[in-house]
């Protein structure tokens, strides 16, 4: 197994799964490790990031074939800029660790069309960087939408108990499609965010030297 000293690591799962709690944990306990970290995710909030939420929102309609160029470009942006680039966080030594990357396209945009067509048009982003390890949170969808409903106003575009179900087959098939070339670690998320933290725990620093 590579062991590096600072990782990019990807957290993926479907909304609601608890990624923005373990984002944050993960940063603290690799902060107090004395690791530099950045965190991030995506859609970002810059250009592309905010018309992609702008359209999640329901304020502006776009077809689900733009919406998926526009989650490749919005991803390309936040891999390259030079400002904000995860390439340049690495390259300064910065562990990356980001809420949601292109398995999110994989499994969302895979729902309503050919998943092998989003894979081909993240090819450039996989090309560029693929993540040390792809942390999958898996949480029954009926979990997530009363987590959603109890602590949000507002429900967006994708979140359905329907569509989440379809989501959460499509993350399954891609990891299925993609296991040669990558690294897949499934947690239980159906836990206490103190158990599931324990266990990315683990993943992560069996991968640091
Ligand atoms: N393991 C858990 N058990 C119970 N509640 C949780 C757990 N993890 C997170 N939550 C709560 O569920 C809600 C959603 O969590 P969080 O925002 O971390 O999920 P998310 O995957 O980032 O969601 P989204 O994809 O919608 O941004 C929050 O109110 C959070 O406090
Ligand atoms: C990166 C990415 C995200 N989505 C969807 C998934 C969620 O429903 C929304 C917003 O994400 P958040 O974590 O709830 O803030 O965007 C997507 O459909 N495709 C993607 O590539």
């Amino acid at each position: 197994m590579k062991q590096r000293n600072n990782l990019f690591i990807a957290l993926e799962g479907i909304d609601g799964s608890g990624k923005s709690t373990q984002t944050k944990l993960l940063t603290d306990q690799l902060t107090r490790q004395g690791h530099k970290v950045y965190s991030t995710f995506e859609p970002t909030n810059n250009y592309i990031g905010k018309l992609i939420r702008d359209i999640l929102k329901g304020n502006t309609k776009a077809d689900y074939r733009i919406i998926a160029g526009l989650f490749v470009a919005d991803r390309l942006d936040h891999l390259l800029n030079e400002e904000y680039g995860i390439v340049k966080k690495l390259e300064e030594g910065f562990t990356v660790i980001m809420d949601r990357y292109y398995f999110s396209s994989y499994a969302y945009q895979g729902a309503h069309m050919d998943i092998d067509w989003v894979i081909q048009a993240n090819a450039m982003s996989a090309n560029i960087l693929r993540p040390d390890v792809n942390i999958f949170i898996d949480v029954s969808p009926e979990i997530s939408m009363q987590r959603l409903h109890a602590n949000r106003d507002t429900i967006e575009l994708f979140e359905t108990l329907d569509n989440l179900k379809l989501v959460r087959s499509k993350y399954l098939e891609a990891f299925e499609k993609l296991k040669a070339v990558e690294q897949i670690c499934t947690i239980d998320g159906d836990r206490t965010p103190e158990l599931i933290a324990g266990d990315i725990w683990q993943k992560v620093a069996s991968m640091l030297t």
